[in-house]
């Protein structure tokens, strides 16, 4: 029998963070003891909700803030031995919307969280991986890890960051046998979409030109809707990914969970002008606007109909 693993992941109030932690709790052969943390433990109501019978079994409830050292510190510390097998950072933010209508703050606190998060905890981590010779460590990146979508700059940045970071750790991570993963999910259904269409909705957009807000507010945030409703992932399915890339043989540095999104971040591998992915993006978001809608509209009622067979054949 396999012995158990420690995990910790980071930002588990809600989501992704969430979902992955009680998958992993709820195993059956209890291969994992799950460390889930989050900034705020007036949060955890939900967790401890969803965890059920897990709660102080397999799963235990920490405080911990990736912007905050000290807090990190305290919570790894407080782990018997400082022993983690599994590092999930997931604890990350969005936003969107025009450059001219961000504050240089607002952008520092997503490359705070989103970027120094990571590098926080993996700095205060990886060591005593290195010493035990044995560890994984799992990035929530994103497709805009890979590929820059408009209007999300600096959020793509920061993925673009953590990618960057990951890519060049991994080899010295390999001479001590420590694993490290990318988990790339497309759209998933969570708070994040909704937070960034609250911010988006507060912001002052007389700080940029009349066109520019009309794009923001009509091309991208009534297309990108339309994209969450119809290729939206569930947390619960980037749940079932994290597990199948850390209980791996051989985990992949890269994996992405939905494959709509493959196409779309193999563009500049084909082309590397760059040429190709400017020009079909261009192409979707200005001139193939009515088709995108309408292939996506399909595509929402083909993945419909296939969870109507599947919950039939259930019956
Ligand atoms: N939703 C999506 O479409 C996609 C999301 N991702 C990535 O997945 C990850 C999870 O996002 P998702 O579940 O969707 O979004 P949610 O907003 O539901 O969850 C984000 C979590 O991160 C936490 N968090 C934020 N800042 C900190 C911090 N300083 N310290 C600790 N925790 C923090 C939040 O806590 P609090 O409740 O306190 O704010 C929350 O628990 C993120 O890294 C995101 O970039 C990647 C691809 C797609
Ligand atoms: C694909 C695509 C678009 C938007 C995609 C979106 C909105 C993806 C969201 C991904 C997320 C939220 C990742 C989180 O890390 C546009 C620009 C509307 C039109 C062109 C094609």
């Amino acid at each position: 029998k396999m012995s158990q693993k420690t995990v910790l992941i980071t930002g588990c109030s809600s989501g992704i963070g969430l979902a992955v932690a009680i998958k992993l709790a709820k195993d059956e052969e209890q291969h994992f003891k799950v460390i889930a943390t989050m900034r705020n433990l007036s949060k955890r109501g939900k967790l401890e909700d969803a965890a059920g019978e897990a709660l102080n079994t397999t799963l235990e409830i920490k405080q911990l803030d990736v912007c905050d050292e000290q807090s990190i510190r305290q919570c790894i510390d407080s782990i018997p031995d400082r022993h983690i097998d599994i590092l999930i950072n997931n604890a990350g933010v969005g936003l969107v919307g025009p450059l001219e209508c961000q504050s240089i703050e607002e952008m520092h606190s997503v490359f705070e969280t989103n970027f120094f998060g990571v590098v926080r905890m993996v700095k205060e981590v990886f060591p005593d991986m290195k010493k035990r010779k044995s560890g994984h460590i799992v990035m929530m990146s994103s497709v805009m890890g890979l590929q820059g979508i408009m209007f999300n700059d600096i959020y793509t940045a920061s993925k673009f960051a953590v990618e960057g970071f990951c890519e060049s750790l991994v080899v010295q991570a390999l001479k001590f046998n420590v694993c490290i993963s990318l988990i790339e999910p497309g759209s998933v259904v969570t708070e994040f979409e909704m937070k960034v269409y609250e911010e988006a909705e507060k912001a002052d957009y007389s700080r940029t030109d009349p066109e520019t807000a009309e794009m923001f507010i009509n091309l991208y945030l009534r297309n990108s809707r339309t994209i969450f409703s119809s290729l939206g992932q569930t947390p619960e399915e980037v749940a079932e990914h994290t597990l199948q890339v850390i209980t791996s043989e051989n985990p992949p540095f890269r994996h992405q969970t939905n494959s709509m999104y493959t196409p779309m971040t193999a563009l500049k591998h084909a082309d590397p002008t760059g040429a190709l992915a400017t020009d079909v993006f261009y192409k979707m978001v200005f001139e193939y606007d009515r088709v995108m809608q309408a292939s996506l509209v399909a595509v929402k009622v083909l993945r419909w109909k296939a969870q109507k067979v599947q919950q039939g054949m259930k019956m």
